[in-house]
């Protein structure tokens, strides 16, 4: 490799490119942290790859992470730009795709008020309680749907806290509407987003073309995802006009624009109606993968679905459900926790970040305008952090001193880096763990048994996309 004329610094290595393509070759449409967390192993933890003129600059370690994203926060903060969901989708203002700028930090400050602090957290107890409540009564009745009622317990929170509305069934409308454009959107991510984005050509053949059916499937989700935000948002203004609206972040915005006498402009509610929108999308889908991971963990591993009741038995009994105050005194579900996490991080790769100016990173030359790819499933892999990587095995988490647990804790790695962390990790985290702690208190886990009593063992497979689901 050349060294950087100005620098004196070398680009990071990687994987040998191509004319033209770069390694746009060498980049799936599925399953990229694979190949990212290959790399990884082969060139070390900041990799360089280029794919047309998008300049890949690819993070494998918490440690390179730690210090690009968050301690040079202040150029590493920006996103690329995501044509896919922005434009062709018309999904925007987007939170989590908005460049570093003024209207990022207004919608992240509101997004981080709403959900983001231990003030909101202490609100949300009463309707934590319900709904989790509400997941073992259905757990209960029909244990066979269980992945359905993972599903409704985050959609159901998400939903009651962006606009108040309370999901009774997972067949509840807005349940369906939303989780079919996040589905969708999900689904399009991995081909589409890449190569949409890469080839702007692309991007308009496909608005072009109306017989072309990814063209026709990209209409199809646009309609969805303009629904989503349209219908919800329309729904708690009738509901605040005849006084029935439940409080909710977006009947509190509308109510501050009411009592400011302030006649909302169309880029106002279009904000609002987006905003809210994103709490649902960006929230539901990531709670739910790490729950789906728990059950089938727990499946899989009876003795740590026993050692996690042991411990809830003995701490709290069986005459009443575990409850925040007893998150300390529970270390093992702790752990456990955790290891679900570092298992399957809800999402592979974190959203890209983007350099602002040109830097180096030990003697590396990061250009001006890369695509900064945080590899979580690679840094949950790396085995000077954990050893033994693929395995499930809670009491790594135990045998480190409160220094290193810390250090390696994998709520550093899933919740993504810097200014852009995720401003909904303390809702999420709480989310999960309220459903463990009840679900283990009051059921047993255990493999499904075939016609002739054998156990069935679930296979370990995760659907491809952004975020990570069991199939
Ligand atoms: C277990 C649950 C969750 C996981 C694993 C998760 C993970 C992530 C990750 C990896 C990012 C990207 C961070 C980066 O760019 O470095 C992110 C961003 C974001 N998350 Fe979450 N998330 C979860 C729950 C939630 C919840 C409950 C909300 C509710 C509002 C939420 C809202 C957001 C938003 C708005 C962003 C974009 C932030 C920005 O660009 O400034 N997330 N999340």
């Amino acid at each position: 490799a050349s060294t950087h004329p100005r620098l004196g610094a070398r680009p990071p290595p990687g994987p040998t490119p191509i004319p033209v393509l770069g390694n746009l070759h060498q980049v799936p449409a599925e399953g990229q942290h694979i190949v990212f967390t290959d790399w990884g192993k082969k060139y070390g933890p900041v990799v360089y790859a280029q794919c047309l003129s998008v300049k890949m600059v690819i993070l494998n370690t918490l440690q390179a992470a730690d210090d690009l994203l968050d301690k040079r926060g202040a150029i590493y903060s920006d996103r690329p730009h995501f044509g896919l969901i922005t434009d062709v989708l018309d999904w925007k203002p987007n939170l989590p795709f908005l460049p570093y700028n003024d209207q990022w930090r207004k919608h992240r400050r509101l997004c981080q008020n709403a959900v983001g602090t231990t003030q909101s957290l202490a609100g949300f107890r009463p309707l934590h309680r319900v709904e989790s409540l509400k997941l073992l009564m259905e757990l209960m009745q029909t244990p066979e749907d269980f992945m359905l009622h993972i599903k409704r317990y985050p959609a159901a929170l998400m939903l009651e806290i962006a606009y108040g509305h309370s999901v009774t069934s997972i067949d509840d409308e807005l349940v369906v509407l939303t989780d079919e454009a996040v589905c969708e959107i999900t689904s399009l991510g991995g081909l589409a987003s890449t190569l949409i984005d890469f080839f702007p050509a692309v991007r308009r053949v496909l608005t072009w073309l109306p017989s072309f059916s990814v063209s026709r499937r990209v209409e199809k989700v646009r309609g969805l995802v303009q629904a989503m935000m349209n219908i919800p948002y329309e729904k708690v203004k009738q509901e605040m006009a005849s006084g029935s609206a439940r409080p909710s972040f977006l009947k509190t915005m509308l109510e501050e624009h009411t009592q400011a006498q302030d006649d909302m402009t169309p880029e106002q509610e279009r904000e609002l109606m987006c905003l809210s929108s994103i709490m649902y999308s960006a929230g539901a889908d990531t709670t739910g993968a790490a729950m789906l991971t728990f059950m089938l963990a727990m499946t899989l591993h009876p003795e740590v679905f026993r050692k996690a009741q042991a411990e809830i038995d003995r701490v709290i009994g069986s005459s009443r459900l575990p409850d925040w105050d007893d998150r300390a005194s529970l270390p093992y579900l702790e752990c456990v926790l955790k290891e679900v996490y570092r298992w399957n991080p809800p999402g592979s790769l974190a959203v890209p970040h983007r350099a602002m100016t040109e830097d180096t990173y030990n003697t590396l030359h990061i250009p001006h305008g890369s695509m900064m790819i945080a590899n979580l499933w690679g840094m949950t892999r790396d085995t000077n952090m954990y050893r033994d990587p693929d395995t499930f095995f809670p009491e790594r988490f135990e045998q480190m001193d409160k220094v290193e647990a810390e250090l390696k804790d994998p709520r550093k790695i899933i919740f993504g880096f810097g200014r852009r962390v995720c401003p909904g990790r303390l809702l999420g985290d709480a989310s999960v763990w309220l459903a463990m702690a009840s679900i283990i208190s009051v059921f047993d886990i255990a493999k499904a048994r075939d016609k002739d009593g054998i156990e069935i063992s679930p296979e370990v497979a995760f659907v491809p996309g952004s975020i990570r689901r069991e199939t």
